[in-house]
């Protein structure tokens, strides 16, 4: 504990709290978890906390909007759900109640490849929610490209092409991946759609994701779902160079929240080289440890339009379901109200990049 106490709790800490006495330990370490020894887990929260925002004053603050567009869609704020796999670990509903609440708050919702509800039925169970589909390039080329042409019918606006998973993780808190879904629960989105109401086994599930993929195979994905796409997983400005040489039409900065590459970069400290690569040739998000409105403000210094939560939207789901998603998703909105007025700014599209420096120290 420090002199002056302990640190403040963040938005998501009284929704972790309320997950944890409802979630099995199991569940529970698979979500929390990174892998490795979770230095990249650790070093993803802590390098936003070594970035201080410099606000502007005396610039009237009477009206600060948070509203912004992703790809050109609408949406109240520049803070979005990450994909996550498996919503029926934190809720019976599953990613419909994940939808509701996307859709009462204005929120982009981006559903996973394994989630448990088919992207059809996310959709049905909100219609007025923007949302796109996270996917992987899977070995078998031609059910990939079946299920890129069931996420544009399904009413998805973009693919997010998650490229992270070329090697199986080893997720230190559960046992040597230990975690083992309870019976019955399906990926639907994983199978082709003579089976989709049965889906398919996890194992079969991961052991599907191609490792053979490249640069080359965006400009397929694009062509099979006729979406933009996003590239997910880029940690490198070269790299995130040759996606929109490819085509990508904006790139998500992220290490899948330390869960894959562990002792790799956290994604505050190469967003701005990524952002300022790229320009203004595609759209740049970054997720990876976003727990507040300042954490969202310092993203959109360093030249991200949007970032992307994770574990604290499971959390709030698990806590109290669509409501409980809903009422954190309102609190993370009004915290980057809040900020953008401090900082001396009446909308997202007014932070620059000195609104944001390193604090010294070590
Ligand atoms: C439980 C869990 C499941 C995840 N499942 C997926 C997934 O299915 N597809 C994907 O692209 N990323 C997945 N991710 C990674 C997230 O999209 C995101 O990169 C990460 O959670 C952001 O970090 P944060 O949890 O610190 O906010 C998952 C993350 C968690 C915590
Ligand atoms: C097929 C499941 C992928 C889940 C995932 O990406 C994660 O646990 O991080």
């Amino acid at each position: 504990m420090s002199a002056v106490g302990p640190e403040a709790p963040d938005l998501s800490a009284a929704r972790r709290h309320a997950a944890a006495a409802v979630l099995d330990a199991g569940t529970l370490a698979y979500i929390d978890g990174g892998s490795g020894l979770e230095e990249t887990l650790r070093a993803n929260t802590a390098a936003w906390r070594r970035l201080a925002l410099q606000p502007r004053v005396l610039r009237d603050m009477t009206v600060v909007e948070t509203a912004t567009t992703l790809l050109g869609a609408p949406v109240a704020a520049p803070v979005a759900l990450a994909p996550t796999a498996m919503h029926l670990l934190a809720d019976p509903e599953g990613e419909a109640a994940t939808a509701r609440a996307a859709e009462r708050t204005g929120t982009l919702l981006v559903a996973s490849q394994a989630a448990n509800r088919s992207w059809q039925e996310i959709a049905d169970a909100a219609p007025g929610a923007l949302r796109w589909t996270q996917m992987y390039m899977l070995r078998d080329r031609g059910l990939t490209r079946e299920l890129a042409a069931y996420a544009k019918d399904s009413g998805s606006r973009a693919i997010v092409l998650c490229v992270d998973g070329v090697a199986l993780p080893r997720r230190s808190r559960m046992d040597g991946n230990a975690f083992v879904p309870p019976d019955g629960m399906p990926f639907p989105n994983l199978a082709p759609a003579s089976a989709r109401g049965r889906g398919v086994e996890l194992g079969a599930a991961v052991s599907a994701f191609d490792p053979a993929v490249t640069f080359a195979d965006l400009a397929l994905v694009k062509e099979w779902s006729g979406l933009p796409l996003v590239v997910k997983g880029v940690l490198h400005a070269r790299d995130a160079v040759e996606c929109v040489d490819a085509g990508a039409d904006a790139i998500a900065v992220s290490n899948h929240g330390g869960r894959q590459l562990d002792g790799c970069v956290a994604t505050a400290d190469v967003l701005a080289e990524i952002a300022d690569a790229v320009g203004a040739r595609a759209e740049v998000y970054v997720d990876g440890g976003i727990r507040t409105g300042p954490d969202v403000v310092k993203a959109l210094a360093l030249g991200a339009r949007a970032a992307f939560v994770g574990r604290p939207a499971l959390w709030a789901l698990a806590a109290g379901g669509t409501e409980g998603l809903a009422s954190y998703l309102g609190e993370l909105q009004e915290d980057v109200r809040r900020t953008l007025a401090f900082c001396g700014c009446t909308s997202p599209d007014a932070v620059r990049g000195d609104h944001v420096r390193l604090r010294p120290g070590p």
